[in-house]
């Protein structure tokens, strides 16, 4: 999950909206209440939420007819219908109307809370998917020999169906090499469908892989389709693959042997045609011989491997990646393109990189914010890039150098310690959240556990110069 989760609570009751304000008052969520929905409407309609809570007793439009329309134009948002406990017609007329989930009242907070995340995790994840459009070039750069190995099995495999099974670290890009495995297969053109298994939550996987009937489970108020069925005709990636709970696995196994399926709750077999390619940054075989991993599934899955090396065993690509990132980052944010001096390319060939490309990537915007001039110097790098030492092998203790601080502060007749450390303390772990959201502030939020709100006054105190642009 990325961004904080924007979340729309409609209820003509005072105390409700209260307390809901409150539990949902988390570092991954923005709450608005609304005494009443007409005057919103038309607000909801244009800038819709990513989940909405509505009670069904309200003067002015009523839930279920605010719930209708909004579906009209918005079909995926989820809706959590609140309603007494006894008033179970409106119940039912709510689940016919497409409500995601309905929320008794009385209800628990931790109940409530957990159920606009679960609304929130499933929205995200639905959106995710994406056909790849016809015509996108991925480009996938890289001279290294290990990556020129790559694209002669793409361009091997390029007239095949074959399962592929993707190895590499995190941010090897391993994604975008299913991509490409699938734009020059016999399938370009047709749907591309990815799900990251360690996304999504466990008990959700079955039915986002093979769907479900209507009524299958709670909240499950139609018929819904799964990846599987989504990508018939063309790929499905399937990252994470180590992370597939034991009963998918053997329900996959069954699928890639019969060519069908059954949706969750469903009797009637459905037959596609699926290519699979896998990813995973972990050892099958580890997994296979510690029994988390079926050994059947590895041998269907291995059929053709294809390795990502790290980056740091290919640094001959540095510089180019970098370059494409610098002007990548630019277009996305606008701005003029920024270039690394050679001394700041070496200096980018020489650093270990744990994070592979993706943390490149993410460097790169992070210097496209952030670097003063059109070029980028060493100096403009964030502080634990300046100087490799200090990221390969550094096992120093933060703590005990705190302390060292600490008591030569005091020795030093220092007071009021407080005041002077914790802003620092907070400036660095913003600035490091930030480069590793490549300047992307909702995420960094996230990642600090805070709310945007919170992040964006943070920084107006502690880095103005970052504060601009909200
Ligand atoms: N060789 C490359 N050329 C250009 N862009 C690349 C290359 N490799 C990766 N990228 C980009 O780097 C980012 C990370 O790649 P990707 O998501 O494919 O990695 P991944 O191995 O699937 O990561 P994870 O395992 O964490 O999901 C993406 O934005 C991707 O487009």
């Amino acid at each position: 999950m990325t961004d904080v989760a924007r979340v729309v609570v409609v209820d003509d009751d005072r105390a409700i909206r209260w307390v809901l304000e409150r539990a949902l008052a988390q570092p991954d969520l923005e709450v608005e209440t609304l005494a009443r929905a007409d005057g919103a409407l038309e607000r909801l309609l244009e800038a819709p939420p990513d989940v909405l809570v509505t009670d069904i007793r309200m003067p002015g439009i009523d839930g279920l007819d605010l719930m209708a329309k909004v579906r009209e134009v918005h079909p995926e948002l989820p809706v959590i219908v609140m309603t007494a406990h006894s008033d179970l017609d409106s119940a039912v007329a709510s689940y016919q109307g497409g409500a995601f989930e309905y929320l008794p009242k009385p209800f628990d907070v931790d109940e409530a809370l957990a159920l606009v995340r679960r609304a929130v995790a499933h929205a995200r994840e639905r959106q995710r998917p994406v056909s790849v459009p016809e015509g996108l070039d991925t480009e996938i750069i890289g001279e290294a020999p290990a990556m020129q190995e790559v694209f002669r099995a793409i361009g091997r495999l390029s007239h095949s169906h074959i399962t592929v099974l993707i190895n590499g670290e995190s941010g090897t890009g391993k994604e975008r090499v299913a991509q490409a495995l699938h734009q020059h297969s016999p399938r370009a053109g047709k749907p591309f469908i990815a799900l990251n298994m360690a996304a999504i939550p466990k008990d959700l996987i079955e039915s986002e892989l093979f769907g479900h009937e209507k009524g299958a489970f709670t909240g499950a108020t139609a018929q819904r389709q799964g990846r599987f069925e989504q990508a018939d005709d063309g790929t499905l990636f399937l990252d994470e693959i180590g992370d597939m709970p034991a009963e998918t696995q053997t329900r996959l196994l069954r699928v890639l042997a019969d060519g069908e399926f059954y949706r969750v709750g469903g009797h009637t077999s459905v037959k596609v045609d699926v290519r699979i390619i896998a990813a995973t940054h972990q050892n099958l075989e580890t997994l296979v011989e510690d029994g988390r991993f079926r050994e059947d599934l590895f041998h269907r899955l291995n059929v053709i491997r294809v390795h990502l090396p790290k980056l740091a065993e290919r640094r001959e690509d540095i510089p180019r990646l970098a370059r494409h990132f610098l002007a990548e980052a630019a277009k996305e944010l606008a701005t003029d393109v920024k270039v690394l001096t050679p001394e700041a390319e070496t200096h980018f060939t020489r650093l270990p990189w744990p994070g592979n490309v993706r943390q490149l990537e993410n460097t790169c915007r992070w210097l496209t914010v952030m670097a003063s001039g059109r070029e980028v110097l060493v100096e403009d790098l964030p502080q634990e890039l300046r100087d490799p030492g200090a990221t390969v092998g550094n096992n120093g203790d933060w703590r005990t150098a705190f302390r060292d601080w600490a008591d030569r502060a005091l020795a030093a007749g220092h007071t009021h310690l407080l005041e002077e450390a914790v802003p620092d303390f907070e400036r660095i772990l913003i600035e490091t959240a930030l480069k590793h959201t490549g300047g992307r502030k909702g995420e960094a939020a996230e990642l600090l556990g805070w709310g945007r709100n919170t992040l964006t006054r943070k920084l107006k105190m502690l880095l103005p110069a970052l504060a601009e642009g909200e």
